[in-house]
């Protein structure tokens, strides 16, 4: 069969107008993924952060040819999705959100059978399983059923099944959702120095803030099937947040009120929003809570401090903070995604990655 020759002059991910549409309950329509247009520059490490059901993991299923689009189109190292899947897969990893691993198979027989599957003599099979399981601290464990592994060793099967064929790009849903945080920790120095090694592509999603925060070049914040925003963690918490204050200070609640959201306005920031609340009612200094958004903490709180002390309002307290992508994702949706994770949680898988 004539293949199509791939676009070499397109990004390692190009995607115009996509779009992912299920049947839901009643005849109703679920729209998954909203126009999703992006490019992703090979070599990079991108992340798409949203709160459960946003979409991320059907347009990592889109990318990786697991699931046909609705409408619009997208080229995968250089290969259409829809015309050339398997070019596309020949080219790429998955490791998707369930363990991958058979249950009853020892896990070098898991990485045999990948290898096979993926057209690798069984000399390259052989070569490529002794090298990750070197990479990824899996000696102890490659004689032994999957079933008997920990949930953090199992994650670590399911990256080396992603990788024994050598992809350009690797595709990771959620990696660490079900980890504790030791395990967490250790999978992601694990992914940075295999990319290091591999000078793969890396496009990730996830729900955990610090880890878009901490280890992505490029956030894409996406919502109800959307991108929200798309830019570097730090672009967005300069652009879309602010720092944050919060005063606590007796007298007119409005008047603080007023106060603050005048300060933060002349600071020029995006949204200053201010967030009014009585104080903890079990202190008996009493007074008014307010939190507000403001450019450049560090000189407006001493100003606006000197401002409600100048209209006799007493200050009981006052804190500064800088932005989180949290008050990056509260400034776009007015919800904030820590909340929604936490009361999503899956149970914590035990074990530790080494
Ligand atoms: N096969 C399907 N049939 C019907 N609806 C689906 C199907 N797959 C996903 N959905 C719906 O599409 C929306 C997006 O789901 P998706 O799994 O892509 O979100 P997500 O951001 O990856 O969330 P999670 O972190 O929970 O995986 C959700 O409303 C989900 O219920």
């Amino acid at each position: 069969m004539a293949h199509n020759l791939p676009d070499m002059t397109s990004p390692i991910i190009r995607t115009e107008g996509l779009h992912k549409q299920f049947a839901g309950k009643n005849g109703t329509t679920i729209t998954a993924v909203k126009d999703l247009t992006m490019d992703v520059e090979e070599g990079s490490l991108t992340a798409f952060l949203g709160p459960n059901g946003a979409g991320k993991s059907t347009s990592l299923r889109m990318l990786t040819t697991l699931l046909a689009p609705t409408s619009g189109n997208a080229t995968v190292c250089g290969f259409d999705i829809t015309r050339d899947p398997a070019q596309v897969r020949a080219r790429i990893g998955y490791i998707g959100q369930k363990n991958g691993a058979g249950l009853y198979q020892r896990v070098r027989d898991e990485l045999d059978i990948q290898g096979s599957l993926y057209g690798l003599t069984s000399r390259q099979t052989r070569e490529r399983v002794t090298e990750l399981v070197d990479v990824l601290g899996l000696g102890e464990v490659v004689d032994q059923p999957t079933m008997k592994l920990s949930g953090g060793q199992r994650r670590r099967v399911d990256i080396a099944l992603g990788l024994i064929p050598g992809p350009r790009l690797l595709f990771l849903d959620e990696p660490s959702t079900g980890l504790d945080p030791q395990s967490r920790a250790h999978l992601w120095e694990l992914v940075l120095r295999l990319r290091e090694r591999y000078g793969m592509t890396l496009l990730l999603t996830t729900h955990y803030l610090d880890e878009a925060d901490n280890f992505a070049e490029r956030v894409l914040v996406v919502d109800h099937g959307e991108v929200i925003a798309d830019d570097t963690a730090t672009g967005l918490k300069a652009n879309l947040a602010g720092d944050r204050i919060t005063v606590t200070a007796t007298g007119s609640p409005d008047d603080i009120t007023a106060i603050a959201s005048r300060a933060a306005t002349a600071s020029g920031a995006p949204d200053p929003d201010p967030r009014t609340a009585p104080a903890d009612p079990t202190d008996p200094a009493g007074g008014t809570e307010v939190t507000v958004r403001v450019n450049g903490a560090d000189r407006i709180l001493p100003a606006l401090l000197r401002d409600l002390e100048a209209r006799g309002h007493t200050v009981l307290r006052a804190d500064s903070a800088r932005p989180t992508l949290d008050d990056v994702f509260l400034s776009l949706t007015g919800r904030s995604l820590r909340e929604e994770a936490e009361t999503t949680t899956e149970p914590a898988l035990t074990g530790a990655a080494r």
